[in-house]
């Protein structure tokens, strides 16, 4: 069968235009009771987002067999590939009502649900209606009983969702089950690196994904405080950017906007970051980092393909890390210092403007900080900006989005296996997955294939390379 599939009506071309779209984006077809009925996803017009498309049509008699054939083959094809999907996908779906602009639920009522209803998937949704609603309920989750969880909301739902499971009774079962995020949140992070910028936003290329997506495991960060220790799976951000992060709510209003409006206020500022960082650093040269990427994402489109790929992942940071995988792994952080040179710690004493850590290329559309960060290699990308001039951090807004910061000399970029942050004073912030956690002593340790997600690919759709001439690092 092609990939692709077209249908036309020739005779009033003007009001039944020509609408072509992969099979893959096909989720229902049938014949009942005479009527063939196709559900498909597909852009109405080419600039357009997409949208739930249906086409019935009685079908005579005599040709009832026929078309329940062609039906047949073509939801068997919609749902093949290198690896089958389940049909009738079970969902527990949980929508943030105050998410981004507050939008969510017409979103969802109009657009995401209908979907869900068409592939005939069997759902079950709640509003969530305070902060950590949804933790609270996937604690306690009948892991049996669904076969993906879906986060209708920005990325803090996920961040709720993911330490729900890690407190789970059964938390290794937990965390397998994939969570399906679709974008109605500010930042989008998750969305974006799992669908690309292209669709990030797009809240039917998301609810495809979780019609459709493949289970991609992902790396999670644990950090220890005092006692306590929660897990992060995108970002944690010390200094500047946790003040765009947490302190722009009252600008909520302009979506993903307000983190650059809050940039620039901050960067007028110009405050310093009042932080000892110390990195237990694995990679520091930015030119090998790229060139292991991009190894890494040949390997994954490969496997996606079809092609033959070694098995194992023999990259060298691959190799490098040492954390093993296992579901609610020891914490190792110690709250004695840094020893500098011991196992590859190393202490950072420069005047910062923030510390950002984390996994997955972007934190928002218009911010890729991780353009390394791979879903599996065990380790966290730890960036720490030095504090340099106004101008400086205006230009580098320029290409943020295409990770251009990446090659700023200020700009110090690590793999590490782990990294500590002791505060020198009591007034700051801490932004975990863009959620506010206390401004005090952290450790962070990165574990390698924790969790699950699902994503069309398979791998995170980010595109980075080295720069033309090649000579900067
Ligand atoms: N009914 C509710 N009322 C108030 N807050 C809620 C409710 N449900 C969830 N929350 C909280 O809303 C906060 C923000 O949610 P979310 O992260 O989904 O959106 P966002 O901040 O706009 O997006 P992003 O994290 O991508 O920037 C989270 O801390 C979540 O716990």
């Amino acid at each position: 069968m092609a990939s692709h599939c077209a249908w036309t009506w020739r005779s009033v071309p003007e009001k039944w235009p020509r609408i072509d779209t992969p099979v893959r984006n096909v989720v229902w077809a049938e014949v009942s009771d005479s009527v063939l009925e196709i559900s498909f996803i597909a852009r109405r017009r080419k600039k357009h987002a997409l949208s739930l498309v249906h086409i019935t049509g009685r079908i005579k008699d005599d040709q009832v067999q026929l078309a329940t054939a062609f039906a047949t083959s073509l939801l068997d094809a919609a749902y093949a590939g290198k690896r089958w999907v389940k049909r009738h996908r079970r969902l527990r779906v949980f929508v943030n009502p105050k998410s981004g602009p507050g939008a969510s639920v017409s979103h969802y009522l109009k657009r995401v649900e209908p979907i869900f209803q068409a592939a005939r998937c069997v759902i079950e949704t709640t509003f969530t209606q305070h902060p950590r609603h949804a933790q609270d309920l996937v604690r306690d989750l009948d892991v049996d009983q669904y076969d993906a969880v879906v986060t209708m909301s920005g990325d803090g739902l996920v961040h709720e969702v993911v330490n729900g499971f890690a407190e789970h009774a059964l938390p290794e079962r937990a965390l397998s089950i994939p969570i399906a995020p679709i974008p109605t949140g500010s930042g989008n992070g998750l969305c974006i690196n799992l669908l690309g910028v292209e669709d990030g936003y797009d809240v039917c290329a998301a609810a495809l994904n979780a019609v459709k997506g493949q289970p991609l495991r992902i790396d999670l960060c644990s950090i220890t405080q005092n006692d306590t220790r929660i897990y992060s799976f995108m970002s944690q951000v010390v200094g500047l950017f946790a003040i765009v992060d947490l302190g722009t709510e009252y600008l909520r209003f302009l979506g993903s906007t307000r983190f650059l409006v809050g940039y620039v206020i901050e960067v007028l500022k110009l405050k310093p970051c009042p932080v000892k960082l110390s990195v237990q650093v694995v990679e520091s040269d930015k030119k090998r980092m790229v060139e292991n990427l991009h190894a890494y994402q040949a390997r994954a489109r490969a496997k996606t393909s079809g092609a033959t790929v070694p098995d194992a992942d023999t990259s060298s940071l691959a190799a490098a890390s040492t954390v093993v995988a296992s579901p609610l792994p020891d914490s190792k952080a110690t709250s004695a210092p840094a020893s500098p040179l011991d196992d590859g710690w190393i202490t950072f004493d420069k005047p910062m403007s923030y510390v950002y850590a984390g996994k997955g290329p972007y934190v928002s559309k218009d911010f890729m900080q991780f353009p390394v960060s791979l879903p599996d290699d065990g380790l966290v990308d730890v960036v720490a900006q030095e504090i340099t001039t106004r101008k400086a951090m205006l230009d580098a807004m320029d290409g943020s989005e295409n990770g251009d910061s990446y090659w700023l000399s200020t700009q110090h970029y690590w793999k590490a296996r782990a990294y500590r942050v002791e505060p020198l004073t009591s007034k700051s912030c801490l932004s975990v997955d863009g959620e506010a956690y206390p401004f005090e002593p952290f450790q962070v340790e990165c574990h390698r294939e924790m969790a699950t997600v699902l994503s069309p690919c398979g791998y995170y759709q980010a595109q980075f390379d080295l720069p033309q001439d090649s000579t900067s690092s």
